[in-house]
């Protein structure tokens, strides 16, 4: 079978309301990771894992304790249909599709409108690896790969990289000046030189120190 040509978007839920279907061990992988967003979850099933009972007594997921009805979608952002019946599954995505919520179908990744890849993080580093559906269990095996590969030399550099960044766009309005620092940036190899332990965190006045000789500027 042909699998779907996925593309990849990072959202931000924060905030979000996020329903899932269902409350087995699937359910509560989802829950956990939208938690995490800072999204508002809310779980619609007849039963849970105890994970998640803990997560509904702690106040981080509202638990409406019945089976799905249609209507229960309304106010979604994203959807995740993810109970042990494919029928259930089927009318949730159907909802979710006449209302262009985008949804996810956890037991045949290509009825719903996304799938969830496997992520490993490293601060605002993210990798995200998904075989298009092929094989869960391959996608995992990847990422935990790569994970190795990953040290926490490119969460300082990414930590470096959003701090210059926004300091030269809060302070350049001019697009040329901006290209030529962002370029400038990224000739410094900061990366190397994090991974040599030379680096040492910029204050704001060695930025603007910085840009002002990188860009031949003269700033405030
Ligand atoms: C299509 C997709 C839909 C979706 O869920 O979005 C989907 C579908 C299915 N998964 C199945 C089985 C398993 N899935 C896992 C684990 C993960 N599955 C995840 C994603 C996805 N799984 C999406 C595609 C991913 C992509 O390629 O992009 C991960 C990466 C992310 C997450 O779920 O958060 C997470 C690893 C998280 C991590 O640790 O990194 C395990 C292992 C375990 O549980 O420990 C098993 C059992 C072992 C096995 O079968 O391999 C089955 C068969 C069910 C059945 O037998 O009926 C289906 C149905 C089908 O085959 O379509
Ligand atoms: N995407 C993935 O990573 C994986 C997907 N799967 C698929 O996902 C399905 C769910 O897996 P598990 O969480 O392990 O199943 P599970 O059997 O542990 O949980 C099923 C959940 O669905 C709920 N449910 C049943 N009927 C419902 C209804 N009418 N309305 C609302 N909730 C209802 C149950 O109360 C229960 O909480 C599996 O049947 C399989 O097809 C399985 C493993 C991994």
């Amino acid at each position: 079978m042909k699998l779907p040509y996925y593309v990849p978007v990072m959202l931000n839920l924060n905030g979000r309301r996020c329903v899932i279907v269902g409350g087995g061990a699937v359910a509560e992988r989802k829950a956990v990771s939208l938690i995490e967003a800072g999204a508002e979850v809310v779980m619609i099933c007849p039963a849970v894992t105890t994970g998640l009972q803990r997560l509904h007594a702690e106040k981080r997921i509202v638990w409406e304790r019945r089976p799905y009805e249609n209507g229960d979608l309304r106010g979604a952002f994203l959807v995740y249909a993810a109970t042990d019946r494919p029928e259930v599954n089927d009318a949730v995505i159907k909802e979710a599709a006449d209302h262009g919520i985008p949804a996810n179908h956890a037991g045949e990744g290509s009825r719903g409108s996304f799938i969830t890849p496997s992520v490993m993080r490293r601060g605002s580093l993210i990798v995200a690896v998904s075989a298009s559906g092929a094989g869960p269990g391959a996608t995992r095996e990847l990422c935990r790969e790569i994970e190795e590969s990953f040290g926490d030399d490119y969460e300082t550099y990414i930590d470096f990289l959003s701090f210059a960044r926004s300091g030269i766009k809060a302070r350049v309005q001019d697009k040329q000046l901006r290209a030529r620092l962002f370029r400038a940036l990224s000739e410094l190899d900061i990366l190397a030189s994090i991974r040599e332990g030379r680096f040492r965190p910029w204050s704001e006045d060695e930025l603007i120190a910085w840009m002002k000789t990188a860009g031949g500027m003269n700033l405030e």
